[in-house]
């Protein structure tokens, strides 16, 4: 089946107590922007693992496509939320670094590490080095270094967490732009309520002790911004505020109940 599918898988990693994730499922078909939110240890980073590849579960499987994902994969193209980039590199060269690693000739590598660096809006930016770009347009070599394989689907871990609100704003239209452009299927991770629901298409809200998905929401504001409408327009949108405001509350009182049980308060 044409899908990312994650079936009741649990995770506990070696030496501690509780499960990092218990039992989770979720599906990413194709054309979805499937984003999971949740506070600091509900296993957001883990389940991204798990898909991409670098951690096994204890418990239940991952398949893209009809096939067990087993490792890493050049189908499954990462992003980082600290861009991970090779300073002795050339803009290109850090593009083009897995396809050189699977053997891909320079001339054939260098032409796709210019084609997508056009998708990101940094044509004209080949031959800098990395440490002339400010942070936004690195996160774009990133997500253009992640593209350059051709993934069948994108894994962002936390993207845009370390950049600033207007820079932020600015790669989450970036992000919808080349959702719709590339067809690309998305699974990102974030702790931003806002930049949750204005990007998904399938939001699952987690809670941690023990890892696990407590809500499953369908959105359509990426999908309106992606056709066209100003992100101003969506982000005062009186739908967009409530579906906000109760996801702001779910998290607190999913908070709040484990403070009260953590300090005895529920009997
Ligand atoms: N390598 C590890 N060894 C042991 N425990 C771990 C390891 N990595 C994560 N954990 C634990 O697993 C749980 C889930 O962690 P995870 O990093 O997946 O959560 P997260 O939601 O991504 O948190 P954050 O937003 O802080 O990155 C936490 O309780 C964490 O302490």
């Amino acid at each position: 089946m044409s899908s990312l599918i994650v079936d009741r898988v649990s995770v506990r990693y070696a030496g501690a107590t509780g499960l990092a994730l218990s039992e989770v499922s979720l599906t990413v078909p194709p054309e979805s922007l499937v984003v999971a939110l949740g506070p600091s240890g509900c296993g957001k980073t883990t389940l991204l693992n798990l898909i991409a590849g670098f951690i096994a579960p204890d418990h239940g499987s991952v398949m893209l496509d009809g096939k067990a994902v087993s490792g890493p994969g050049a189908e499954r193209g990462v992003v980082f939320q600290h861009d991970a980039l090779l300073p002795w590199l050339d803009v290109a060269d850090n593009v083009a670094f897995g396809l050189r690693l699977r053997g891909v000739p320079a001339r054939e590598r260098q032409a796709r590490a210019r084609q997508v660096l056009r998708l990101v809006d940094l044509d004209g930016y080949a031959g800098h080095r990395v440490w002339q770009l400010s942070g936004g347009m690195r996160q774009r070599v990133g997500l253009a270094r992640a593209l350059a394989a051709d993934p069948r689907v994108l894994l962002m871990d936390e993207p845009f967490g370390a950049l600033d609100a207007f820079i932020r704003e600015q790669m989450q239209s970036l992000l919808l732009r080349l959702w719709r452009e590339t067809g690309k299927r998305v699974f990102l991770i974030t702790h931003d309520i806002e930049e949750a629901v204005f990007l998904a298409t399938e939001l699952v809200l987690m809670s941690p002790g023990p890892g696990r998905i407590v809500e499953r929401l369908s959105l359509d504001f990426g999908r309106r911004h992606a056709a066209g409408e100003p992100v101003r327009e969506i982000k005062s949108d009186p739908a967009f505020i409530a579906v906000r405001e109760h996801v702001l509350a779910r998290v607190f009182a999913h908070r709040a109940s484990q403070a009260d049980v953590s300090q005895g308060v529920i009997a």
